[in-house]
């Protein structure tokens, strides 16, 4: 079984890409032509569109990213449809050679995150490569899916810094003996990351941290040198492709960006009409939007696209 800090660092240098693509699908902006009548309020014909949808962001996408990360939340909507078009898309991202990081945030206590842990990290019908993980509920709550992940070969990211707003209301709080929260648990991800270092240098213990807080990020790397960073934030967000310069080692790995918003609904741009586009015209503005994301972010790590 290979490690898999090492298949992640060695599949961005395959495909020369540092992109995930996630996977938000939002019927209201599917265009008609792939939505085929399906409801966004009643979820009638949400299976379907949705899993059209990310066949068609999927083939637009593959050659530009290292991973896919469907956010759960979007598919849990509309029930068992909903995770019926995961499961879909999770089975066509791997025929097409995709990792899968699924966005799910769990933590629970022990047992019920070792539940977690088997979904998303077993061999079950909504499992994929990789998983996000809330740390609110302390060790018992992330070492589930930490020692699943080391036996399985499979990746967890924990949330550290988020990208949103209000993140430093509980993460930037300042501790008793100084220093805020968010670098205390980068301390405690660090002496977790170097349980499983790869021949890479990076563990299958990963960090979430948000693009739009690169000088937060420099210091946490001081903190935590073994974790891959995930980094959502950029693009619809505000994160710029500068700002992403902290979050890369000195040979442009160690992180991996996330773009949903800007990517997906790329075609939107055309104007009011977006919604009678047809396949071809959306899968098109799909795939030059996620290659112009790919060469920017390539830019800042020192690297020339294929
Ligand atoms: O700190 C975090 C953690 C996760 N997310 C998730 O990433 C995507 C971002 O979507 P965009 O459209 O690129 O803004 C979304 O699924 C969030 O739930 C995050 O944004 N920040």
């Amino acid at each position: 079984m290979s490690h898999f800090g090492d298949r992640l660092i060695e599949e961005g240098r395959r495909k020369r890409t540092a992109l995930v693509v996630g996977l938000d699908p939002d019927l209201r902006f599917i265009p008609e032509a792939i939505r085929q009548g399906a409801d966004p309020e009643t979820g009638e014909g949400a299976e379907e569109a949705i899993f059209a949808f990310n066949r068609v962001v999927i083939d637009a996408v593959a050659e530009h990213v290292v991973a896919v990360k469907p956010q759960l939340a979007y598919y849990e909507i509309y029930g068992a449809s909903g995770i019926t078009a995961l499961e879909r898309t999770i089975r066509y991202a791997r025929s097409k050679g995709l990792l899968v990081l699924n966005d799910a945030k769990r933590g629970d206590i022990g047992p019920t995150s070792a539940a977690y842990a088997r979904a998303f990290l077993g061999d079950g019908p909504i499992a994929g490569d990789m998983v996000t993980v809330n740390p609110f509920l302390g060790s018992d709550g992330y070492m589930p899916f930490i020692e699943t992940a080391e036996a399985a070969g499979k990746g967890v990211f924990v949330l550290l810094k988020t990208s949103n707003p209000s993140s430093g209301e509980l993460q930037d709080l300042k501790l008793d003996g100084g220093g805020m929260l968010y670098m205390k648990l980068a301390e405690e991800l660090e002496r977790l990351a170097a349980r499983s270092i790869g021949l890479h240098g990076y563990s299958c213990v990963g960090a979430v941290v948000g693009g739009t807080y690169p000088e937060e990020a420099r210091a946490i790397r001081t903190a935590l040198k073994s974790a891959i960073f995930l980094v959502p934030g950029y693009g619809a967000q505000g994160g710029s492709a500068d700002s992403l310069r902290p979050f890369f080692d000195a040979r442009g790995e160690g992180a991996i960006v996330s773009s949903s918003r800007a990517i997906l609904y790329a075609y939107r741009n055309v104007g009011e009409h977006w919604s009678s586009l047809s396949e071809a015209e959306i899968s098109r503005a799909i795939g030059e939007e996620a290659s112009r994301a790919k060469d920017a972010i390539n830019a800042v790590r020192g690297l020339r696209s294929q």
